[in-house]
């Protein structure tokens, strides 16, 4: 089913929080809602639900305004970080609690759990009741119980949240499976952009209530519209400079570019600056952190002090205090207007 936000604002205790957000969530897509903790994420997926009012615009589903609509109408279904299954019911029941509201016989009912455990990867669980579950086990029971209600929208609030590094990896993936298997509308909201790139068709990111930029993944991370949304997404180089008859010039680096002429700063991501050994060795190592795969290293300018960070591959040669020389991919430069 396909979501269409027009201009949504949410106002709480007398605070705007949402400002006028629109947004279009393809049926059958995963769109991450992305953003620093307090910009309105959860409140816009709450109110996506019909669990807060809107104070202004409309909630589209399916082409039909769903603003009058109450939250059991809408086909949306949200799981909370919390997950919140009932402590006094089994997997199996938590799971047919949905079908079981709806009237479903207790064979029907079950039948589907047991349906779903295998999906979520539980089968032998149906008895089980949450505290005799994992985090990740409740987690996937959650999940199950969701998809049980047969939504047509799926918010997810920062569900992989109390989980472990490698559980949560895991779980991203059998959301995904799912989703695709499902092909429901899905709805994320999370901190972590990394996160949002990897799962998302296209991830909204949110500042102090606004959306500022809806794009895929590659084009949000490549080709950021402002240096506000570039930091978002990890460590970058600025390099200041200005554009004169289409060459871009700085103590850096030059290279052809189609802008306007003025004064600019060239973003460069720590993958797009390369560490060399001969010409001008004008950076000095002064830090080297082990990722595994590579070395993240800042280097500063010998003269100016001015700090810069690089992708070393690992293993490397380097050590702190080595001279260097740089260099910038320029078809990896992304251009913002001088501050
Ligand atoms: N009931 C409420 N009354 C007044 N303000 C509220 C209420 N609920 C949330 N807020 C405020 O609205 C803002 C957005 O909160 P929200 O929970 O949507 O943010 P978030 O981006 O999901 O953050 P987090 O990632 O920390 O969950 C915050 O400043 C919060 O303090």
């Amino acid at each position: 089913m396909e979501l269409s936000l027009q201009k949504i604002s949410v106002s709480l205790s007398g605070k705007e929080i949402i400002k006028s957000v629109s947004l279009t969530v393809e049926n059958g897509t995963f769109v991450s809602l992305l953003g620093a903790s307090g910009c309105g994420k959860s409140t816009l997926l709450k109110t996506i639900a019909g669990i807060i009012p809107q104070s202004g615009g409309s909630i589209i589903l399916d082409g039909k305004c769903a603003d009058k609509l109450p939250p059991y109408k809408r086909g949306t279904v949200i799981v909370f970080q919390d997950f919140r299954l009932f402590p006094h019911l089994t997997a199996e029941e938590n799971i047919g609690f949905p079908l079981k509201m709806r009237g479903a016989s207790k064979k029907e009912y079950l039948k589907t759990a047991a349906e779903l455990l295998e999906k979520v990867q539980l089968k032998g669980f149906e008895k089980s009741k949450p505290h005799q579950m994992s985090g990740g086990q409740i987690q996937r029971v959650a999940l199950a119980r969701a998809l049980a209600a047969g939504p047509n929208v799926l918010l997810l609030d920062e569900p992989f949240f109390s989980l472990d590094e490698n559980l949560r990896q895991d779980m991203r993936h059998l959301v995904l499976r799912l989703q695709r298997e499902f092909k429901i509308t899905t709805v994320l909201v999370t901190h972590d952009w990394q996160e949002a790139l990897s799962m998302s068709d296209k991830v909204a990111l949110m500042m102090h209530g606004e959306v500022v930029q809806y794009d895929t993944p590659e084009i949000i991370f490549e080709s950021p519209v402002s240096r506000e949304v570039a930091e978002y997404f990890g460590d970058a180089v600025y390099v200041d400079g200005s554009i004169k008859d289409h060459v871009f010039t700085s103590d850096m680096i030059t290279f052809r570019v189609d802008r306007p002429d003025g004064l600019y700063q060239a973003m460069f991501r720590p993958s797009a600056v390369r560490i060399g050994f001969t010409g001008e060795k004008n950076f000095q190592i002064c830090e080297m952190n082990y990722k595994g795969e590579n070395y993240s290293a800042v280097l500063a300018h010998k003269i100016t002090g001015n700090r810069i960070n690089a992708n070393v591959p690992s293993p490397c040669r380097l050590q702190l205090g080595d001279l260097v020389s740089l260099s910038f991919d320029p078809d990896r430069a992304v251009l913002f207007p001088h501050p």
